[in-house]
């Protein structure tokens, strides 16, 4: 990591906006952009490529230490995600994996091992981060740290037509139940669980548009970052 480049850290739960504020807000700034989240999905994928079982934290810490996994821009400049060269970019986006993913992430080696490969993203002019613990533990230095929320049914309903939309077929009610056992997961474990960063904006956008949320992280890193 290098130490003077300036990082914007966006955590909240799922569904919160994280992932779709973080694009714009990189977009906006030209700056680049790491989808931490993305990085435990494909390790949740690998251990089913592999038949790894979830049982034992041992034989994931090599695994997620060599992840063969590459974030590409496709030309229509649509982000791919390619494991041991095969594109997972819509797999990892299941609700199976989404589950997997919360189960993989609450091993401590494991998030360990992945320290470094989420901390080579922070290049010049600057990064914009998005996952669960980006502003507690990944980049405990970041100038700029927010903390983004909504309530658990607007997430699902959130979720619901997004995933419909890519063609899955999903119902609001289980939704809504794993998105409420992957909070419990997310802020229970024992390591980076899932909490505000001290000196977090707080961003409640249950009932805000994702410009108006844009516009409220973009006015805390000018305040900050002058
Ligand atoms: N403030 C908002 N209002 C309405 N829809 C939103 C808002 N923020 C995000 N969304 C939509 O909700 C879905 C989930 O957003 P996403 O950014 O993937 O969330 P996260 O990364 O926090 O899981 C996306 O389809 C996105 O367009
Ligand atoms: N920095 C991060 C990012 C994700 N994760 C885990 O990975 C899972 C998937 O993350 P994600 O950000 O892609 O999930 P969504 O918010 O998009 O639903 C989460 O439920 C967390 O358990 C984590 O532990 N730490």
């Amino acid at each position: 990591m290098q130490e003077s480049v300036p990082v914007i850290t966006i955590d909240g739960p799922s569904g919160a906006g994280k992932g779709t504020v973080a694009r714009i807000v990189a977009e906006q700034l030209g700056w680049h952009l790491l989808d931490s989240g993305a990085i435990y999905r494909v390790l949740a994928v690998a251990t089913q490529h592999h038949h790894v079982s979830l049982d034992n934290e041992e034989p994931l810490i090599p695994m997620a230490a060599h992840l063969d996994v590459q974030f590409e821009i496709s030309s229509q400049g649509e982000s791919k995600v390619i494991l041991e060269g095969e594109n997972v970019t819509d797999t990892i986006r299941s609700e199976e994996i989404s589950s997997l993913a919360s189960k993989v992430a609450a091993f401590p080696r494991v998030r360990e091992a992945l320290l470094r490969r989420q901390r080579a993203f922070s290049v010049a002019p600057g990064l914009v981060a998005d996952g669960r613990d980006m502003g507690t533990v990944v980049f405990t230095k970041a100038p700029v740290k927010v903390f983004l929320t909504a309530s658990a049914e607007i997430r699902a309903e959130r979720r619901f037509n997004q995933l419909k939309e890519k063609g899955f077929d999903v119902r609001i009610g289980r939704l809504l139940n794993d998105i409420r056992q992957r909070d419990e997961r997310d802020r229970n474990r024992e390591v980076a669980p899932l909490i505000p960063a001290e000196g977090a904006l707080i961003i409640d956008s249950t009932s805000l548009s994702i410009q108006e949320v844009v516009n409220k992280v973009l006015s805390f890193a000018n305040g900050k970052l002058t």
